[in-house]
Protein backbone atom coordinates (compact mmCIF):
# COMPACT_ATOMS: atom_id res chain seq x y z
CA UNK A 1 0.00 0.00 0.00
CA UNK A 2 0.95 3.61 -0.65
CA UNK A 3 0.32 5.64 2.44
CA UNK A 4 -0.06 9.41 1.97
CA UNK A 5 0.15 11.54 5.81
CA UNK A 6 0.73 14.98 4.48
CA UNK A 7 -3.12 16.12 5.35
CA UNK A 8 -2.88 14.48 9.27
CA UNK A 9 0.20 16.66 9.80
CA UNK A 10 0.17 19.77 11.87
CA UNK A 11 0.87 22.06 8.55
CA UNK A 12 -2.79 21.44 7.46
CA UNK A 13 -4.72 20.60 10.08
CA UNK A 14 -4.84 22.53 14.11
CA UNK A 15 -5.17 18.94 15.36
CA UNK A 16 -2.71 17.43 12.75
CA UNK A 17 0.66 15.90 14.22
CA UNK A 18 3.62 18.46 14.49
CA UNK A 19 6.64 17.07 11.92
CA UNK A 20 9.33 16.82 14.56
CA UNK A 21 6.63 14.95 16.78
CA UNK A 22 6.70 11.98 14.21
CA UNK A 23 10.28 12.46 14.11
CA UNK A 24 10.45 11.69 17.73
CA UNK A 25 7.75 8.94 17.31
CA UNK A 26 9.98 7.06 15.07
CA UNK A 27 12.54 6.17 17.73
CA UNK A 28 9.84 4.82 18.92
CA UNK A 29 8.54 2.91 16.09
CA UNK A 30 12.45 1.53 15.92
CA UNK A 31 12.17 -0.30 19.40
CA UNK A 32 8.89 -1.41 18.70
CA UNK A 33 9.41 -2.81 15.45
CA UNK A 34 12.54 -4.96 17.18
CA UNK A 35 9.78 -6.28 19.54
CA UNK A 36 7.49 -7.13 16.74
CA UNK A 37 10.39 -8.85 15.12
CA UNK A 38 11.87 -10.91 18.10
CA UNK A 39 7.70 -12.13 18.56
CA UNK A 40 8.02 -13.27 15.05
CA UNK A 41 11.20 -15.19 15.48
CA UNK A 42 9.84 -16.59 18.68
CA UNK A 43 6.57 -16.99 17.01
CA UNK A 44 4.98 -15.70 20.28
CA UNK A 45 1.10 -15.16 20.63
CA UNK A 46 0.15 -12.48 18.15
CA UNK A 47 3.20 -11.77 16.70
CA UNK A 48 3.07 -14.86 15.33
CA UNK A 49 0.40 -13.60 13.16
CA UNK A 50 2.49 -11.86 10.79
CA UNK A 51 4.57 -15.19 10.08
CA UNK A 52 1.30 -16.41 8.04
CA UNK A 53 2.13 -15.39 4.85
CA UNK A 54 5.68 -17.93 5.38
CA UNK A 55 3.95 -20.28 7.34
CA UNK A 56 0.11 -20.75 5.84
CA UNK A 57 0.14 -24.36 3.44
CA UNK A 58 -2.51 -23.40 0.65
CA UNK A 59 -1.61 -26.28 -0.51
CA UNK A 60 -3.77 -27.96 2.70
CA UNK A 61 -6.46 -25.31 2.27
CA UNK A 62 -6.95 -26.43 -1.39
CA UNK A 63 -7.03 -30.26 -0.38
CA UNK A 64 -9.16 -29.92 2.08
CA UNK A 65 -11.81 -27.62 -0.12
CA UNK A 66 -11.55 -30.33 -2.98
CA UNK A 67 -14.59 -32.16 -1.88
CA UNK A 68 -16.68 -28.71 -2.19
CA UNK A 69 -15.43 -27.74 -5.99
CA UNK A 70 -18.56 -28.17 -6.91
CA UNK A 71 -20.53 -26.40 -4.29
CA UNK A 72 -22.28 -23.36 -6.24
CA UNK A 73 -22.99 -21.59 -2.91
CA UNK A 74 -20.81 -21.14 -0.08
CA UNK A 75 -21.98 -20.83 3.68
CA UNK A 76 -19.47 -19.37 6.21
CA UNK A 77 -20.83 -20.01 9.59
CA UNK A 78 -19.01 -17.83 11.70
CA UNK A 79 -18.56 -14.65 13.81
CA UNK A 80 -16.19 -11.96 13.94
CA UNK A 81 -12.62 -13.11 12.96
CA UNK A 82 -14.06 -16.03 11.75
CA UNK A 83 -16.08 -14.55 9.13
CA UNK A 84 -14.76 -10.63 8.50
CA UNK A 85 -11.43 -12.02 6.64
CA UNK A 86 -12.82 -14.63 4.40
CA UNK A 87 -15.84 -11.63 3.51
CA UNK A 88 -13.26 -9.23 2.53
CA UNK A 89 -11.42 -11.99 0.08
CA UNK A 90 -14.32 -13.50 -1.47
CA UNK A 91 -16.48 -10.53 -1.87
CA UNK A 92 -13.67 -8.22 -3.32
CA UNK A 93 -11.90 -11.25 -5.58
CA UNK A 94 -14.44 -14.13 -5.66
CA UNK A 95 -15.77 -15.63 -8.87
CA UNK A 96 -19.60 -16.76 -9.32
CA UNK A 97 -19.78 -18.68 -6.93
CA UNK A 98 -22.11 -17.36 -4.62
CA UNK A 99 -20.74 -16.71 -0.77
CA UNK A 100 -22.73 -16.27 2.32
CA UNK A 101 -21.65 -15.31 5.81
CA UNK A 102 -24.09 -15.83 8.62
CA UNK A 103 -22.18 -14.12 11.21
CA UNK A 104 -25.30 -12.96 13.52
CA UNK A 105 -28.34 -14.63 14.85
CA UNK A 106 -31.19 -13.08 13.74
CA UNK A 107 -34.07 -15.61 12.84
CA UNK A 108 -35.50 -13.72 10.25
CA UNK A 109 -32.65 -13.34 8.18
CA UNK A 110 -31.47 -16.74 8.77
CA UNK A 111 -35.16 -17.97 7.54
CA UNK A 112 -34.85 -16.46 4.01
CA UNK A 113 -31.18 -17.13 3.75
CA UNK A 114 -32.21 -21.12 4.24
CA UNK A 115 -35.15 -20.70 1.94
CA UNK A 116 -32.73 -19.09 -0.86
CA UNK A 117 -29.52 -21.70 -0.37
CA UNK A 118 -29.81 -24.11 -3.19
CA UNK A 119 -28.77 -26.66 0.18
CA UNK A 120 -27.86 -29.46 -1.93
CA UNK A 121 -25.39 -27.69 -3.70
CA UNK A 122 -23.92 -25.47 -0.56
CA UNK A 123 -21.30 -26.00 0.92
CA UNK A 124 -20.74 -24.89 4.54
CA UNK A 125 -17.36 -23.75 5.92
CA UNK A 126 -18.02 -23.82 9.66
CA UNK A 127 -15.25 -21.50 11.54
CA UNK A 128 -15.22 -21.12 15.04
CA UNK A 129 -11.32 -20.49 17.28
CA UNK A 130 -12.07 -21.19 20.54
CA UNK A 131 -15.14 -23.85 18.56
CA UNK A 132 -17.45 -22.84 21.60
CA UNK A 133 -19.11 -19.57 20.33
CA UNK A 134 -22.76 -19.63 21.01
CA UNK A 135 -23.84 -17.54 17.54
CA UNK A 136 -21.55 -19.92 15.44
CA UNK A 137 -22.71 -23.48 17.02
CA UNK A 138 -26.62 -22.27 17.45
CA UNK A 139 -26.92 -20.93 13.80
CA UNK A 140 -24.68 -24.44 12.80
CA UNK A 141 -27.26 -26.78 14.65
CA UNK A 142 -30.01 -24.81 12.71
CA UNK A 143 -28.69 -25.19 9.05
CA UNK A 144 -27.72 -28.57 9.58
CA UNK A 145 -31.21 -29.83 11.07
CA UNK A 146 -32.29 -27.63 7.73
CA UNK A 147 -29.91 -29.95 5.56
CA UNK A 148 -31.10 -33.11 7.28
CA UNK A 149 -34.78 -32.38 6.60
CA UNK A 150 -34.34 -31.37 2.78
CA UNK A 151 -32.40 -34.74 2.43
CA UNK A 152 -28.99 -33.29 1.89
CA UNK A 153 -26.77 -35.35 4.02
CA UNK A 154 -24.82 -32.38 5.83
CA UNK A 155 -22.07 -34.02 6.76
CA UNK A 156 -20.80 -34.44 3.11
CA UNK A 157 -21.41 -30.63 2.48
CA UNK A 158 -19.65 -29.56 5.73
CA UNK A 159 -15.99 -28.38 6.82
CA UNK A 160 -14.99 -27.60 9.92
CA UNK A 161 -12.17 -24.91 10.82
CA UNK A 162 -11.64 -24.58 14.39
CA UNK A 163 -8.78 -25.15 17.39
CA UNK A 164 -7.58 -27.97 18.83
CA UNK A 165 -10.52 -28.80 21.10
CA UNK A 166 -14.43 -27.23 21.87
CA UNK A 167 -17.27 -28.33 20.85
CA UNK A 168 -17.24 -27.71 17.10
CA UNK A 169 -13.26 -29.92 17.52
CA UNK A 170 -15.84 -32.57 19.06
CA UNK A 171 -18.59 -32.52 16.28
CA UNK A 172 -16.08 -32.96 13.34
CA UNK A 173 -14.41 -36.34 15.14
CA UNK A 174 -17.79 -37.81 15.89
CA UNK A 175 -18.84 -37.07 12.09
CA UNK A 176 -15.47 -37.97 10.82
CA UNK A 177 -15.87 -33.70 8.90
CA UNK A 178 -13.03 -32.54 6.88
CA UNK A 179 -11.34 -30.02 9.11
CA UNK A 180 -8.54 -27.10 8.91
CA UNK A 181 -6.55 -26.64 11.97
CA UNK A 182 -6.57 -22.80 13.06
CA UNK A 183 -3.18 -21.22 13.53
CA UNK A 184 -1.92 -21.44 17.13
CA UNK A 185 -0.69 -18.26 18.46
CA UNK A 186 -2.67 -16.31 16.18
CA UNK A 187 -6.21 -14.44 17.66
CA UNK A 188 -9.19 -14.51 15.33
CA UNK A 189 -8.71 -11.09 13.97
CA UNK A 190 -5.29 -11.03 12.39
CA UNK A 191 -6.07 -14.34 10.62
CA UNK A 192 -7.47 -13.83 7.41
CA UNK A 193 -4.21 -14.75 5.42
CA UNK A 194 -4.18 -18.53 7.67
CA UNK A 195 -6.92 -21.30 6.93
CA UNK A 196 -9.91 -19.07 8.59
CA UNK A 197 -9.58 -16.32 5.89
CA UNK A 198 -8.64 -18.30 3.21
CA UNK A 199 -10.88 -21.47 2.43
CA UNK A 200 -13.85 -20.17 1.60
CA UNK A 201 -12.13 -17.82 -0.91
CA UNK A 202 -10.02 -21.06 -2.40
CA UNK A 203 -13.63 -22.32 -3.11
CA UNK A 204 -14.76 -19.26 -4.94
CA UNK A 205 -11.99 -19.41 -7.09
CA UNK A 206 -9.18 -16.86 -5.65
CA UNK A 207 -5.95 -17.09 -6.02
CA UNK A 208 -5.14 -17.52 -2.57
CA UNK A 209 -1.10 -18.30 -3.38
CA UNK A 210 -1.23 -14.68 -4.97
CA UNK A 211 -2.48 -13.38 -1.54
CA UNK A 212 -0.24 -14.82 0.05
CA UNK A 213 2.38 -13.86 -1.78
CA UNK A 214 1.42 -10.15 -1.89
CA UNK A 215 1.82 -10.10 2.06
CA UNK A 216 4.70 -12.19 1.75
CA UNK A 217 6.40 -9.07 -0.44
CA UNK A 218 4.88 -6.28 2.47
CA UNK A 219 6.56 -8.29 4.96
CA UNK A 220 9.91 -7.96 3.09
CA UNK A 221 9.49 -4.37 2.79
CA UNK A 222 9.14 -3.77 6.72
CA UNK A 223 11.86 -1.37 8.13
CA UNK A 224 12.17 -0.01 12.19
CA UNK A 225 11.16 3.35 10.31
CA UNK A 226 7.77 5.03 9.60
CA UNK A 227 9.20 6.37 6.64
CA UNK A 228 10.28 3.74 5.21
CA UNK A 229 7.36 1.46 6.01
CA UNK A 230 3.75 1.83 5.24
CA UNK A 231 1.89 -0.23 7.45
CA UNK A 232 4.21 1.56 10.66
CA UNK A 233 3.01 5.11 8.75
CA UNK A 234 -0.43 4.65 9.21
CA UNK A 235 -0.32 2.66 12.55
CA UNK A 236 1.87 5.42 14.26
CA UNK A 237 0.12 8.64 12.46
CA UNK A 238 -3.56 7.19 13.79
CA UNK A 239 -1.56 6.81 17.26
CA UNK A 240 0.02 10.19 17.39
CA UNK A 241 -3.68 11.99 16.14
CA UNK A 242 -5.48 9.48 19.05
CA UNK A 243 -3.20 11.42 21.31
CA UNK A 244 -4.49 15.16 20.22
CA UNK A 245 -8.13 14.12 20.44
CA UNK A 246 -8.75 12.47 16.92
CA UNK A 247 -10.28 9.25 18.69
CA UNK A 248 -12.72 8.05 15.71
CA UNK A 249 -10.92 6.66 13.03
CA UNK A 250 -13.40 6.17 10.07
CA UNK A 251 -12.21 3.60 7.47
CA UNK A 252 -13.80 5.52 3.87
CA UNK A 253 -12.81 2.68 0.88
CA UNK A 254 -13.98 3.86 -2.58
CA UNK A 255 -14.79 1.06 -4.07
CA UNK A 256 -18.03 -1.02 -3.02
CA UNK A 257 -15.82 -4.66 -3.42
CA UNK A 258 -14.05 -3.03 -0.30
CA UNK A 259 -16.61 -2.10 2.07
CA UNK A 260 -16.55 -5.53 3.93
CA UNK A 261 -12.68 -4.32 4.61
CA UNK A 262 -14.00 -1.78 6.41
CA UNK A 263 -15.54 -3.95 8.56
CA UNK A 264 -12.89 -6.09 8.67
CA UNK A 265 -10.52 -2.71 9.85
CA UNK A 266 -13.50 -2.11 12.60
CA UNK A 267 -13.07 -5.06 14.48
CA UNK A 268 -8.94 -5.51 14.41
CA UNK A 269 -8.66 -1.57 15.38
CA UNK A 270 -11.29 -1.71 18.01
CA UNK A 271 -10.73 -5.35 19.53
CA UNK A 272 -6.78 -4.96 19.71
CA UNK A 273 -6.59 -0.88 20.76
CA UNK A 274 -9.91 -0.43 23.29
CA UNK A 275 -8.16 -1.45 26.13
CA UNK A 276 -7.37 0.48 29.49
CA UNK A 277 -9.65 3.52 28.41
CA UNK A 278 -7.86 4.03 25.15
CA UNK A 279 -8.18 3.15 21.61
CA UNK A 280 -9.93 4.58 18.57
CA UNK A 281 -13.17 3.81 17.15
CA UNK A 282 -13.00 2.69 14.13
CA UNK A 283 -16.14 3.79 11.71
CA UNK A 284 -17.42 2.03 8.65
CA UNK A 285 -17.90 4.01 5.79
CA UNK A 286 -18.06 4.03 1.55
CA UNK A 287 -17.02 6.04 -0.43
CA UNK A 288 -18.44 7.92 -2.38
CA UNK A 289 -22.09 6.93 -0.92
CA UNK A 290 -20.73 8.16 2.58
CA UNK A 291 -20.23 12.01 1.09
CA UNK A 292 -24.12 12.38 0.63
CA UNK A 293 -24.54 10.99 4.48
CA UNK A 294 -21.56 11.28 6.80
CA UNK A 295 -19.19 14.28 5.11
CA UNK A 296 -21.67 17.13 6.44
CA UNK A 297 -20.12 15.69 10.04
CA UNK A 298 -16.86 15.15 8.73
CA UNK A 299 -15.96 18.10 7.60
CA UNK A 300 -18.48 20.90 10.37
CA UNK A 301 -18.48 18.38 13.11
CA UNK A 302 -15.87 18.38 15.92
CA UNK A 303 -11.97 17.64 15.38
CA UNK A 304 -12.25 14.77 16.56
CA UNK A 305 -11.57 12.36 13.88
CA UNK A 306 -9.01 11.39 11.11
CA UNK A 307 -10.60 9.91 8.38
CA UNK A 308 -8.97 7.12 5.95
CA UNK A 309 -9.38 7.45 2.17
CA UNK A 310 -8.64 4.15 0.44
CA UNK A 311 -8.59 3.66 -3.61
CA UNK A 312 -7.24 1.52 -5.88
CA UNK A 313 -5.56 3.66 -8.97
CA UNK A 314 -6.70 1.53 -11.46
CA UNK A 315 -9.07 -0.72 -12.11
CA UNK A 316 -12.54 -2.03 -14.45
CA UNK A 317 -14.30 1.22 -15.73
CA UNK A 318 -17.26 2.65 -18.18
CA UNK A 319 -17.86 5.35 -20.02
CA UNK A 320 -20.44 7.98 -18.62
CA UNK A 321 -22.93 8.51 -22.05
CA UNK A 322 -23.18 12.21 -23.13
CA UNK A 323 -26.84 13.63 -22.22
CA UNK A 324 -28.24 16.69 -23.71
CA UNK A 325 -29.48 17.55 -20.20
CA UNK A 326 -28.48 21.53 -19.34
CA UNK A 327 -25.81 21.32 -16.96
CA UNK A 328 -24.47 17.84 -16.97
CA UNK A 329 -21.79 18.70 -19.90
CA UNK A 330 -19.44 18.22 -17.29
CA UNK A 331 -20.14 14.44 -17.17
CA UNK A 332 -20.56 13.25 -20.46
CA UNK A 333 -17.36 11.87 -22.23
CA UNK A 334 -15.69 10.74 -18.81
CA UNK A 335 -16.31 7.75 -17.17
CA UNK A 336 -17.44 6.44 -13.67
CA UNK A 337 -13.75 5.88 -12.55
CA UNK A 338 -12.87 9.64 -13.12
CA UNK A 339 -16.05 10.13 -11.61
CA UNK A 340 -15.17 8.56 -8.90
CA UNK A 341 -11.15 9.62 -8.43
CA UNK A 342 -12.80 13.32 -8.47
CA UNK A 343 -14.87 12.43 -5.48
CA UNK A 344 -12.19 10.99 -3.73
CA UNK A 345 -9.66 13.96 -4.50
CA UNK A 346 -12.58 16.51 -3.98
CA UNK A 347 -13.41 14.49 -0.25
CA UNK A 348 -9.71 14.93 0.56
CA UNK A 349 -9.39 18.36 -0.54
CA UNK A 350 -12.46 19.52 1.13
CA UNK A 351 -11.33 17.62 4.32
CA UNK A 352 -8.26 19.34 4.27
CA UNK A 353 -9.44 22.51 4.06
CA UNK A 354 -11.98 21.77 7.16
CA UNK A 355 -8.76 21.14 9.15
CA UNK A 356 -10.51 17.53 10.10
CA UNK A 357 -7.12 14.89 9.59
CA UNK A 358 -7.01 11.92 6.67
CA UNK A 359 -4.77 9.75 5.97
CA UNK A 360 -4.69 8.56 2.07
CA UNK A 361 -4.03 4.84 1.38
CA UNK A 362 -3.60 3.78 -2.15
CA UNK A 363 -3.36 0.09 -3.68
CA UNK A 364 -2.76 -0.30 -7.12
CA UNK A 365 -5.75 -2.36 -7.87
CA UNK A 366 -8.11 -4.83 -6.06
CA UNK A 367 -7.15 -8.17 -6.76
CA UNK A 368 -5.44 -10.85 -4.89
CA UNK A 369 -1.43 -9.32 -4.35
CA UNK A 370 -2.64 -5.84 -3.36
CA UNK A 371 -5.74 -6.96 -1.24
CA UNK A 372 -3.07 -9.85 0.51
CA UNK A 373 -0.46 -6.64 1.26
CA UNK A 374 -3.30 -4.69 2.50
CA UNK A 375 -4.53 -6.75 4.88
CA UNK A 376 -1.04 -7.95 6.35
CA UNK A 377 -0.28 -3.95 6.37
CA UNK A 378 -3.27 -3.10 8.39
CA UNK A 379 -2.34 -5.99 10.66
CA UNK A 380 1.10 -4.89 11.22
CA UNK A 381 0.17 -1.27 11.75
CA UNK A 382 -2.65 -2.12 14.24
CA UNK A 383 0.53 -3.96 16.18
CA UNK A 384 2.87 -1.17 15.83
CA UNK A 385 -0.05 0.88 17.34
CA UNK A 386 -0.83 -1.35 20.21
CA UNK A 387 2.88 -1.24 21.29
CA UNK A 388 2.81 2.72 20.97
CA UNK A 389 -0.41 2.27 23.34
CA UNK A 390 1.58 -0.29 25.45
CA UNK A 391 -1.39 -2.07 25.68
CA UNK A 392 -2.38 -6.18 25.07
CA UNK A 393 -2.66 -6.27 21.32
CA UNK A 394 -3.66 -9.96 21.05
CA UNK A 395 -6.55 -10.62 23.94
CA UNK A 396 -9.65 -9.14 24.13
CA UNK A 397 -11.09 -9.85 27.91
CA UNK A 398 -14.18 -7.38 27.53
CA UNK A 399 -16.27 -9.50 25.98
CA UNK A 400 -16.47 -12.02 28.43
CA UNK A 401 -18.37 -10.78 30.29
CA UNK A 402 -21.45 -10.16 28.35
CA UNK A 403 -20.83 -14.18 27.03
CA UNK A 404 -21.61 -15.41 30.44
CA UNK A 405 -24.32 -12.97 31.17
CA UNK A 406 -26.06 -14.69 28.05
CA UNK A 407 -25.59 -18.21 28.96
CA UNK A 408 -26.87 -17.43 32.28
CA UNK A 409 -29.61 -15.69 30.62
CA UNK A 410 -30.39 -18.68 28.40
CA UNK A 411 -29.76 -21.16 31.68
CA UNK A 412 -32.71 -19.15 33.43
CA UNK A 413 -30.32 -18.33 36.10
CA UNK A 414 -31.51 -15.23 37.16
CA UNK A 415 -29.66 -11.95 36.08
CA UNK A 416 -29.63 -8.82 38.33
CA UNK A 417 -32.26 -6.91 37.22
CA UNK A 418 -31.14 -3.22 36.13
CA UNK A 419 -33.25 0.08 36.99
CA UNK A 420 -35.08 0.72 33.96
CA UNK A 421 -36.40 4.31 32.87
CA UNK A 422 -38.60 3.17 30.00
CA UNK A 423 -40.63 5.71 27.96
CA UNK A 424 -42.90 4.50 25.46
O1 LIG B 1 -13.58 -17.76 16.39
P1 LIG B 1 -14.39 -17.73 17.63
O2 LIG B 1 -13.71 -18.34 18.81
O3 LIG B 1 -15.76 -18.32 17.40
O4 LIG B 1 -14.60 -16.18 18.04
C1 LIG B 1 -15.24 -15.30 17.16
C2 LIG B 1 -14.95 -13.89 17.54
O5 LIG B 1 -15.45 -13.64 18.87
C3 LIG B 1 -14.45 -12.93 19.62
O6 LIG B 1 -13.82 -13.83 20.46
C4 LIG B 1 -15.11 -11.82 20.41
O7 LIG B 1 -16.16 -12.30 21.13
C5 LIG B 1 -13.49 -12.38 18.58
O8 LIG B 1 -12.24 -12.08 19.10
C6 LIG B 1 -13.48 -13.51 17.58
O9 LIG B 1 -12.98 -13.11 16.34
Amino acid sequence: MRVDIANALAETSPVGVPREALDRLDDRVATAHETIQNGREEDAFGYASLNLPETTDPDAIRAAVAPFADATAVLTVGIGGSALGAATLATALGDDTETYFLDNVDPAHLRSLLDELPLAETAVNVVSRSGTTAETLANFLVVREEMAAAGVDWTERTLVTTGPSGNLRDLAEEYDLPALDVPTGVPGRFSALSTVGLAVPAIAGVDIEGVLAGARSAAADMTGSLFETPAYAYGATLFALDRREASVAAMMPYAESLEPFAEWFAQLWAESLGKDGLGQTPVRALGATDQHSQLQLYRAGPLDKVVTLLRPTTGPDHPIPNADLDGLDYLGGNSLRELLDAEFEATEASLAKSGQPTVTVEIERVNSESLGALLFEMEAACILAGELYDVETFTQPAVEWGKERARQLLRGESAQASDRLVVE
